[in-house]
């Protein structure tokens, strides 16, 4: 078992996170069950805020909450000082109720509505990252018409194909994000949001997609937008206070993973960027990133029972778990890999190669193909790793079933910080046929 975080062998053999027994767990808040390693969420955030200081670069890490949103996950993010991203009004609202400070909350997506724009400015939040002219235009009109100043980022796409599944590759230029670096309309929106009077322009955004390994792609994208901010600083007089150079540090899913410490990513770009702002002549910009999976992606496991085991001679051995697509969709939807252990039997000998299946009628429902594990029986527990980032966000009801609740564990306590769904929660927007509509 790769060692994660906290994560333990008990002296009964079964998995521990946080110091709290995944077979505990599961039998107080039954399965599936999203557990989350809290010392683990709490040391990256302050890997990447001491990077910065180490290398004296003023700097805000926002946490990406679409890789996890909830109140508490918020709460968590304000303990340990971080800003926040929040890509809908959805995530905006979370983020009020966790009473999260404004001022350090950034807004982004690609088509932001004129009503999460309004919402934007009644909170007073600290940033709006810019990603198209509609939204321009709608920023200026929105700021004049209540006299409210408001800065703003672009969100710029640089060219840069990183090297991660095509889905989730955000910086080239054939993208739906952004203003392009290289056809002219990114200094196109510059010139135009500089001449909104209640606009304020910090800087620049860039983000160049999700799960990447190497650093090329962040430094080629560092020299890309430097050499451009040279270039208007002498043209145009403009200067960047800001520099955000999004998140996507990969994590380590299974032995095929080789990712660099979340924080040494960070002390890379910062040295180039410092290097480049010198060489151009150009003041450091204060440094913004925003990581999601590499904060919460390997704190977080799900735990399911086994149910159904069916043998296919000589072909494969299907287990099938108490979840599946529906609270972790992405081996169905980037065919992501993960690695898994029998939670109350982690000690016992490898006997057997067996692949996962969900429980959701879809073919396509494998959570893992060919796994290693101890001869499974039914109602064992399995413990799937990395399930963190993106699992519980992207959950969804697909036939019906109920998503699971999220467990906080850290020093030994297990906190619940979501509730389980439940059937009635399911049908708590459906509306009866044959009554009278109100709406
Ligand atoms: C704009 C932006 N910022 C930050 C993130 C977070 O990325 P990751 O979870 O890979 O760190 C994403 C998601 O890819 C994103 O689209
Ligand atoms: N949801 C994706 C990554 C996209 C992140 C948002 N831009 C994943 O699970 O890997």
């Amino acid at each position: 078992m790769h060692k994660y975080g906290t994560a333990a062998v008990n002296d009964r053999g079964h998995l521990e996170i946080g110091g709290v027994d995944v077979v505990e767990a599961a039998a107080q808040f039954g399965t599936p069950l999203y557990l989350y390693d809290v010392a683990l969420i709490r040391e990256r955030a302050r890997g990447f805020k001491q990077t910065f200081d180490k290398l004296g670069v003023t700097a805000q890490v926002a946490y990406a909450s679409k890789a996890f949103a909830s109140v508490a996950m918020m709460q968590l993010a304000e303990q340990e000082e971080l800003s926040l991203d929040v890509v809908s009004g959805g995530e905006l609202y979370t983020a009020q109720k966790a009473g999260f400070p404004a001022e350090r909350i950034h807004f982004h997506g690609n088509n932001k509505s004129r009503e999460e724009l309004e919402m934007a400015f009644d909170a007073g939040i600290g940033c709006i990252v810019v990603d198209n002219f509609l939204e321009l235009d709608m920023i200026g009109e929105i700021s004049e018409a209540r006299g409210q100043a408001m800065n703003i980022l672009l969100r710029i796409t640089p060219g840069i194909e990183a090297h991660t599944h095509d889905y989730i590759l955000t910086g080239q230029e054939d993208s739906k994000f952004g203003f392009d670096l290289n056809n002219g309309q990114a200094e196109e929106a510059l010139t135009i949001a500089l001449k909104k009077p209640f606009v304020h322009v910090l800087g620049l955004h860039c983000h160049i997609g999700s799960q990447i390994f190497e650093t090329t792609g962040f430094i080629l994208a560092a020299e890309k937008i430097i050499g451009k901010l040279a270039d208007w600083h002498n043209r145009l007089s403009f200067e960047s206070e800001v520099l955000n150079l999004g998140g996507g540090f990969g994590i380590r899913y299974t032995a095929e993973d080789d990712p660099l410490e979340p924080a040494a990513y960070v002390e890379e770009i910062i040295r180039k960027v410092q290097t480049e702002t010198k060489k151009c002549g150009l003041k450091m910009p204060e440094i913004w990133i925003e990581p999601g999976r590499s904060l919460v992606g390997d704190a977080g496991i799900t735990i399911y029972e086994t149910g159904s085991i069916k043998d296919v001679p000589n072909v494969r051995k299907y287990l099938a778990v108490d979840g599946g697509m529906s609270d972790n969709i992405r081996p169905a939807l980037y065919e992501a890999k993960y690695e898994a252990v029998l939670a109350n039997r982690v000690n016992d000998p490898v006997e057997e190669t067996v692949s996962i299946a969900g429980k959701c009628c879809e073919s396509g429902d494998m959570l893992i193909w060919d796994l290693p594990l101890p001869k499974a029986n039914t109602g064992d527990l399995l413990a799937m790793f990395c399930t963190g980032a993106y699992g519980y966000s992207m959950a969804n009801n697909y036939n019906r079933i109920p998503r699971p609740p999220v467990v906080f564990a850290e020093k030994g306590e297990a906190k619940l910080v979501i509730r389980r769904e439940t059937f009635d929660d399911l049908i708590k927007l459906d509306l009866p046929l044959g009554l009278p509509q109100t709406n």
